[in-house]
This record gives structure tokens, sequence and C-alpha cells, in this order.
């Protein structure tokens, strides 16, 4: 079984525009709502694939039912901490040639009761757990050690944790040791404090994230694929598809990869398959497996080190 934690979920609505005019009456020509927040991605992604998983996730509000109820289909255990703020709602405006604008609201403040009883509803569930997925964003209210914290309780039960976060809160969970981080650009800039134009530079952040504490990182490169790199090596794949929507395509690709229990370059041709089939579905929707096109996969037999990434804005 895999736990997910997600202290900042959201409702993810979609909005699809035929021109983005800023400052001007814009009309959606269609919306869609997911259930979203990173540790929920991850879970609806494993459980989409038959993995047993349970979702822990402080959720206030009637926009906190919503977000239930919209997992009702899925198989995932949700386990709900009964915030007591509302899920934040973050929205994506979508244009014709599949740009995407993202606001993502900061989140309800989560008190010390609920930050408590978040933990403690993790904790209470993980020992025997395959993995414990700690990720999005901590809300307001949350102190930036908190994940740090939990990682080092969930360490002492003899679970491996794996962490996707950003800012602050990135860095302390790394020095507290986690199995696995999932950084992307951005986070792993933000983290060794430079910009990252290159694969090489990217092996060389993750180098710094391993010297911090990581037992290993994956750092996902948008549509550059993915490179995995660790203490005895590392491995990079990718796969060319016409992207719609990425967002969420890093927690299908963190889900792909714990799908494969062995890690590895096996994990990590997984991972990106995943990761390219969430990119080229709309809205933030999880692929299935009959989305996903292991034959696009591409694996280096030698990483590109000088390779120039493409960034997204
Ligand atoms: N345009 C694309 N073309 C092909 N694959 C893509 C593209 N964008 C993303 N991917 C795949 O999805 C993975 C995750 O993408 P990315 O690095 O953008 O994640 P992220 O920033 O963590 O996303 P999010 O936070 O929205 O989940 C990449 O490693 C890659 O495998
Ligand atoms: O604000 P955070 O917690 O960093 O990220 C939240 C979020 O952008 O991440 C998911 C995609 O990865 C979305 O479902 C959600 O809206």
């Amino acid at each position: 079984m895999i736990v997910t934690v997600t202290a900042n979920p959201s409702l993810d609505r979609t909005v699809q525009v035929r021109k983005l005019v800023r400052g001007g009456l814009n009309r959606a020509s269609s919306i869609r709502v997911d259930p979203g927040g990173k540790g929920i991605n991850v879970a609806r992604a494993l459980a989409l694939h038959g993995v047993d998983v349970r979702a822990v996730v402080a959720a206030g509000g009637i926009e906190g039912e919503q977000l239930v109820a919209l997992l009702a289909g899925i198989s995932i255990d949700v386990v709900r901490v009964p915030a007591v703020g509302p899920v934040r709602i973050n929205m994506s405006v979508v244009e014709p040639d599949a740009t995407v604008t993202k606001f993502n609201e900061p989140g309800a403040l989560l008190d010390d009761g609920d930050a408590r009883a978040l933990a403690e509803a993790v904790l209470s569930g993980a020992e025997g757990a395959h993995w414990v997925v700690i990720a999005g964003s901590l809300p307001p209210g949350v102190d930036s050690a908190y994940y740090a914290g939990l990682i080092r309780m969930v360490g002492s039960l003899g679970v491996p944790v794996v962490v996707d976060t950003s800012g602050p809160a990135l860095r302390e969970a790394v020095q507290a040791g986690p199995a696995l981080v999932k950084p992307n650009l951005r986070e792993l800039e933000e983290t060794v404090g430079h910009p990252i134009t290159t694969i090489g530079d990217v092996a060389d952040a993750a180098d710094e994230l391993l010297e911090l504490g990581a037992g290993t990182v994956l750092a996902s490169l948008g549509a550059d694929g993915a490179l995995l790199r660790g203490h005895d090596g590392n491995c990079y794949a990718e796969a060319p598809v016409t992207a719609q929507n990425t967002v969420g395509a890093g927690d299908a690709l963190l889900a792909g990869y714990l799908s494969e229990g062995c890690g590895g370059l096996p994990a990590l041709v997984t991972a990106v398959a995943w990761g390219a089939a969430a990119a080229s579905l709309p809205g933030s929707a999880m692929p299935q497996p009959h989305d996903l096109r292991p034959d696009l996969v591409r694996v280096a037999s030698r990483v590109p080190w000088d390779r120039r990434l493409h960034r997204d804005p």
C-alpha cells in the first residue's frame, strides 16, 4: 500500500477560452473540475492502475466535501481530516495553442490542531506501507519545518518517504533525509540558488540535494523528460508527445515511478510514460492504462549532459 499526504488540496478548475484578454471579459467555451493537490493526484494515478492507495487529506468546508465526492468513483481509501478552512480553488486558463495560465490560491489557514491531526492520521496508518508520499505546498499557518518533522516520524517507522514540495519547506524536507525527492526545474533552481540551463546543470543540482540528505533525486524536466540521479549513478529518459495540459504531469510521473517497486531504469521508463500521457490529457486528468504510450519513451544510452533545456515560462 502507498499512502499520500496532501496538506493543501484543491479543486482544479480548468477554463478553456478562445483568446486570453488581459483586462477584458473572457468567456469560457468549456470548463472541467478535477480533484487536485499533488498528493491527491499521485493517489488518483496509482488507483487508476490498480495500486492499493490511501490518500490522507486536510479538507474543510463544502469545497472539501466536493473534493471527497469527486474522488468517490476512484478506488482510493480517502482519510479526510476535517480542517477548519475550506479547500482552495486553483484555476487554469487554457488557450487554443495549449498555453496554460495557472492561478494557485494560497489555501486556507491550517491551525496547529489540524496540522497535528493530519500528522496523526498519516502515522496511524503508515506502518507496513511501501511508501509515504508527501506532496504539494504547505497551507498558511503551517511551519516550513512541518514536512521535515513528518519525514523523520515516518522514517522512524521504517517506511520510505518521497517528498515533492517547494520553497523553504523543500530544502528543510531534503535535510530530513527522504528516500526520494521529485523536484521540477523551478524547484531545483530555488533550492540550489542558481539558474539551470542544461541537463548537466540538473545533475549538479541533484548532487547538491543528495549531499543535503536525499536518497535519490527524480528531476522532472517538462518536455525534456526526467533524470534519475542517485549515489550509484543516473539515467535519463524522455517521451515526445503533443502536450495538451501539463498540470499534474509531475504527479503522474512520480506515481509511475512508485508503481514500479524496483526503482532504477525500469521505474524511470514507466514514470516518463505516465508523465507524458498526463501531459497529453486535458485538465489535470491522470492517465489510465489505455492512455500510456511506452513505445514513445526514449532512453539515452549516454546522458546528453550538454543539451540545453526547453523552458516553460
Ligand atoms: N510537453 C511535454 N512533452 C512531453 N512530456 C512532458 C511534457 N511536459 C511534461 N512531460 C512529462 O511529464 C513529466 C513532469 O512534467 P513537469 O516537469 O512539467 O512536472 P511538474 O512541474 O512537477 O508538474 P506538476 O507540478 O503540474 O505536476 C516530465 O518529466 C515529462 O516526462
Ligand atoms: O500550490 P501547490 O500545492 O504547489 O500545487 C497545487 C497544484 O498546482 O498541484 C497540482 C499539480 O501538480 C494541481 O492539482 C494543484 O492545483
